[in-house]
Formats: structure tokens, sequence, C-alpha cells
């Protein structure tokens, strides 16, 4: 058989494979695009789809691709990936001139003209943004001229958050994206991991301030109001991972555990996972400032657990002996801002507290460098076939996300092999691993 009849038989296969699921599993019948209102049983945040469908949505969108390749000559290939930048300008175009909402304000469906003026830009323009967007099946043109909503453009309507936090990836990640050839390369940046050398501070402040200074400047407060609006206003970044750190990891296991949680930050996430599982116990650890702001504003329906005692707040310096006890370890987002001598000065400090709790263990939740494909030079079948397991899932957009995260703060993004080989020079091995229905994972380790 061709490798073009292998994906289209595989592909066939999948997608019938899919729609049985979604038959059984979803109120909402088959998937639409073109429709202008969110097909639930992919895009409800809060209920992500069962592994099954997860699994086989993956598995489509990689054979898709190769299908794409493979019928793709070469030169446009190329050039159209390239070219992407376009695309994302396109979507910030849109989205900096609330074109969904537009839209929706004067019925649903409006002519080029009625809406240029409407958002008040120039026609023909417009028309080429919303072109370039409505091959993405983000808006439609349902006669010359004429444009719609569709199910992927209606989600930018009625949200200044995520309008505002798409405008703050696409636009600062644009100009960050340009600065990482260089820092390949450059020996200056070529082997380093911290935040003073992110393309950031080569490219976008440019007099070395890092993205934390940058963003203290009120003389960028326009850009810090953007990146507020888009955090605070819908959690953006929560809605891609938080109910799958809710569902994927089996914290009711956990039972009424003292889970520790080591440089919390604003310690959403722990507040959401003890909403679903009120008998565990949380230790808010961080530096000082960040305490105290999480103290003073720390949520009213979790208040009466911090005055019986189950939620508490402790100063404490990660590269310092840890004070607190407890069972559970919970590093989330921390472990990749550092090199790997910072990891095993944190991890060190670690397993030391761990020694004091028997059967303690250390949980890290991260995104992991990840390959989309491994396929041996042999291989007939699909590209679907060859996704590795120990990693994270959505192994093209984990690594898209760690070079946003890497070209902003600097860091150092691992695999699995290169978590593992650290967490076992600190006397550490991985005893489970969760590979949640998103781009992050659990690692969940024990004294070795
Ligand atoms: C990337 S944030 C992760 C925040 C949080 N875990 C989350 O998932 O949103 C890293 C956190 O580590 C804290 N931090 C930085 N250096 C620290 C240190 N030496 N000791 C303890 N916490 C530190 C920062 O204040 C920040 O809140």
């Amino acid at each position: 058989m061709s490798y073009l009849s292998i994906l289209r038989t595989s592909l066939n296969d999948k997608l019938q494979q899919m729609e049985t699921e979604l038959s059984v599993s979803s109120h909402n019948g088959s998937p639409y695009l073109l429709e202008a209102h969110p097909y639930l049983a992919f895009d409800d945040a809060d209920n992500i789809p069962s592994r099954k469908v997860f699994d086989l949505m993956e598995q489509i969108r990689m054979d898709l691709k190769a299908v794409d390749s493979l019928i793709t000559p070469t030169r446009f290939k190329l050039v159209e990936l390239g070219t992407l930048h376009y695309k994302s300008a396109a979507l910030n175009a849109a989205v900096v001139l609330n074109v969904a909402d537009a839209i929706e304000a004067v019925g649903g469906e409006v002519t080029l003209e009625d809406l240029a003026k409407k958002v008040d830009v120039n026609e023909h323009k417009l028309g080429r943004i919303l072109r370039t967007l409505t091959g993405e099946f983000i808006f439609q043109e349902t006669s010359h001229n004429v444009f719609k909503n569709t199910r992927h453009s209606i989600a930018l309507a009625g949200s200044q958050g995520a309008r505002s936090f798409l405008s703050f990836i696409t636009d600062l990640g644009m100009k960050c994206a340009t600065g990482i050839p260089k820092d390949l390369s450059n020996p200056e940046t070529k082997h380093s991991f911290a935040e003073t050398t992110a393309p950031f501070c080569k490219v976008v402040s440019k007099n070395g301030q890092t993205f934390a200074q940058y963003m203290g400047n009120p003389e960028n407060a326009t850009m810090v109001e953007l990146g507020n609006e888009g955090i605070t206003d819908l959690l953006v970044e929560q809605k891609l991972t938080r109910a799958a750190l809710l569902y994927d990891y089996p914290w009711a296991e956990l039972g009424s555990t003292k889970v520790i949680d080591l440089g919390s930050g604003t310690g959403d996430s722990g507040m959401d996972v003890m909403r679903k599982f009120p008998q565990l116990s949380w230790v808010y650890q961080d530096l000082e400032p960040v305490i105290e702001s999480l103290k003073k504003d720390f949520p009213g329906d979790l208040i009466d657990r911090v005055d019986d005692g189950r939620i508490s707040f402790v100063v404490q310096d990660y590269f310092q002996p840890n004070a607190s006890d407890g069972n559970v370890w919970y590093m989330r987002g921390v472990l990749h801002e550092y090199n790997d001598d910072q990891v095993l000065a944190i991890l060190n400090h670690l397993t030391a507290a761990m020694r004091r709790t028997p059967n303690s263990k250390m949980i890290i939740n991260e995104v992991l460098n990840s390959s989309p494909i491994i396929v041996p030079t042999s291989s007939m079948s699909t590209p679907s076939e060859h996704i590795p397991g120990s990693q994270s899932a959505m192994a093209s957009m984990a690594n898209i996300m760690t070079w946003s995260t890497f070209s902003l703060f600097g860091g150092k993004e691992r695999s699995y092999q290169e978590y593992e080989s650290l967490l076992n020079t600190a006397g550490l091995k991985i005893s489970r691993f969760f590979q949640f229905r998103t781009f992050t994972v659990m690692l969940e380790c024990v004294l070795a």
C-alpha cells in the first residue's frame, strides 16, 4: 500500500471511531465548525474530552498534518511555514479591532463595507485580514464580501480577557521569537538559561531589562494592562491546563494529606485543587512579598480553612533548608526557571525535608520538551503510530509553549529523560507519570 493509502485508510478509521465516541458521549452530536457557537464536547475548558477522544484528536491531527505535508510541494510548504507570522498578525489585528463583537453587534452577518465602517479601518485592508483568517476557519465568508463568525471566532466575542491574552502572545511573542535564532549562536547567550539573557532582553527591552523589570516600569503600562487583562479576566493559561490538573492527577488518593506548594506564586492552582478536594491541607511557600500579597487577597470562600489551620503560609526561600513538614511537595512551573545546578540545589533541600516524613512524595507539574513523532527509518505506518508516550501530549503545542516561556523569561525546559536524570542525581526516582489531557504533565517522585 502507498503511504497516501495508509494515511487515507487510517484517517477514515480514526474519524469513524471519533464519530462513534462522540455520538455516545456528547450531548452536542457531531462536531461543527461554521456555526457561531462553541462545540462543548471540545470547547468547554472545564470538561475535557474523554481519554479516548483526546487521543484520537491527537492522532488525527498528526495524520492530517502528514497528509498536508505529503501533498504540498516543498517550496510552498517552507514558504508557508516561514510566513506564519502574517497569520498571527492577522489574528492580532482582528482581536485588537474586536471584529468578532462587531459582527455580533449587527446581527451576526455583515458586509465588509459596514464592518469596516464600524471598526473604523480601510475596507480593502480589513478584507485581507479576514480572508487570511477564513482559511483557518476563524470567521467565514458566506458570500462575496459578507462575513460571519464561526465556532472558533465567536470565542473572541464578549471576552476582553481572551482578546488581551491573544494580543499579548501574538504581538510580544512575535517580537521575542525574532531573537531566538541569534540566542542560539551569540557567545553571550548560547549556553545561558538566565532571565537576563532571554531573547526578550535583546529584542524588546534592548537595554538588558528583564521581562519582570520591564513590566515593573510605568512607561510600559499599556503592555502591563494587556497582560493583566489577559491573565486576570479570563485566566486563559489556566483554561488551557487547569481542568487537566484537576482531573488527570489522582488528588483524591491523597486524602487529608498536607501539600507543600513551593514557589506558589498567586496560589490559584492550589485554590482550585482545594475547592475540588476539600479534605486536603495546603501550605503556601514563596518569598515574603508574594506570601504577603497572597494572604492579603486570599479568596473568601477558602478563608475558613485558613482560620482552622488547614491552609497556612510560610515565607521560604527554596534555595535554603526547608522549614515545613509535609507528605506531598508540589512544584508547578518552578524547576523550568533554573539551570541544572540550581535545580539540584532546590531538590537537595527538598530531599532533606522529605527524609523527615516517611512515604512523602514530590509532584512536579511542568510542560515537557517533547518529540511530536519518532519514526524508525523503515516504518511505513502512519505518524500517529509513532507518538512517544513519556512526554507532554500535544507535543508540538508543548514545544511552542516552552519557546514562548524561554523567549520571555529564559529558563531551561526539559524532556522526561532530562528531568529523570536530574531527579536521580538528587536521590529521587519517578514513581508515576501522568500525561495530562493538555500539554502539561505531572511527575510523581519518591526518594530512591
Ligand atoms: C513561575 S512562578 C510559579 C508560580 C506558581 N507555582 C504557579 O504555578 O503559578 C515561580 C514562583 O517562585 C517564586 N520564587 C522565586 N524565587 C524563589 C525562591 N528563591 N524561593 C521561593 N520562591 C521563589 C516566585 O516568587 C514565583 O511566585
